[in-house]
């Protein structure tokens, strides 16, 4: 049995704020393993931004362990856990994050090429990525130039692009038409489904939540079942 994904040990995580010390997370535990999909499901406020960057290795908990792939994340400098979150992570935001200066395919192909990749094979599995999520015709196109659905389809492909084992989203259709949401939702499960990867994905939205293999919550600090 390979390691799993992700695992979180016992993670805490707490803020000053001016009201005094706000723990958030207090010993969260998950594990994922390969080609598992987790729905995230709680109310506001209660960390689930906050554990998503923490399992991407954006920030560090202040106790407890995260392991990507087996690997202890806290005993790694900032440069190989900045290695390791772009070969084995891939990120959906909200807000597709693209940059506007480049095309939707430049989008796809950069990561890559921070990589290693070269930047024929990166275009060639950019150019594939992005057909798959029907964009074929738009890869020229720069994001200002692309519909909210077409922006977060691309910006999927993009965290696709290096293969990781494990993909998180902080309600990556949250921003989308209820149709559109729809849409973009089921081709970014498919793509998942697809590639093996495991997921962790934030969502508000209980139908959507219902189509992953299981859904957790968050309830003072730790993860329980949803
Ligand atoms: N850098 C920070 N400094 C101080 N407080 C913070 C910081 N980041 C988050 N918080 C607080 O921690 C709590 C959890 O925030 P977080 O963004 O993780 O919640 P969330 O569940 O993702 O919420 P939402 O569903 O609204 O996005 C909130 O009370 C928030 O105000």
């Amino acid at each position: 049995m390979s390691e799993p994904r992700l695992r979180l040990d016992k993670v805490e995580r707490r803020f000053r704020t001016e009201a005094g010390e706000l723990p958030v997370l207090r010993g969260a535990e998950l594990t994922l393993n390969a080609g598992e999909i987790v729905a995230l499901v709680a109310p506001s406020g209660t960390g689930k931004s906050t554990l998503l960057h923490l399992a991407g290795l954006l920030e560090r908990p202040d106790a407890g362990e995260v392991f990507i792939d087996g690997k202890a994340a806290g005993t790694l400098g900032d440069e190989a856990r900045s290695g390791l979150r772009g070969r084995s992570i891939g990120f959906v935001y909200q807000f597709h994050h693209l940059l506007p200066e480049f095309t939707a395919l430049e989008n796809v192909v950069l990561p890559q090429m921070v990589n290693g990749a070269s930047e024929q094979a990166a275009a060639a599995r950019a150019r594939e990525l992005l057909a798959g999520f029907g964009l074929q015709g738009r890869e020229d196109h720069r994001p200002g130039r692309l519909s909210g659905g077409e922006q977060q389809r691309v910006a999927i492909a993009r965290a696709l692009a290096n293969r990781p084992g494990l993909l998180l989203a902080d309600e990556p259709t949250g921003n989308l038409d209820v149709a559109t949401s729809e849409r973009v939702f089921a081709q970014l499960l498919e793509a998942v489904r697809g590639a093996g990867v495991a997921a962790l994905i934030a969502t508000h939205n209980p139908d959507l939540a219902a189509r992953m293999d299981r859904v957790v919550t968050l309830r003072e600090g730790r993860i329980v079942a949803g």
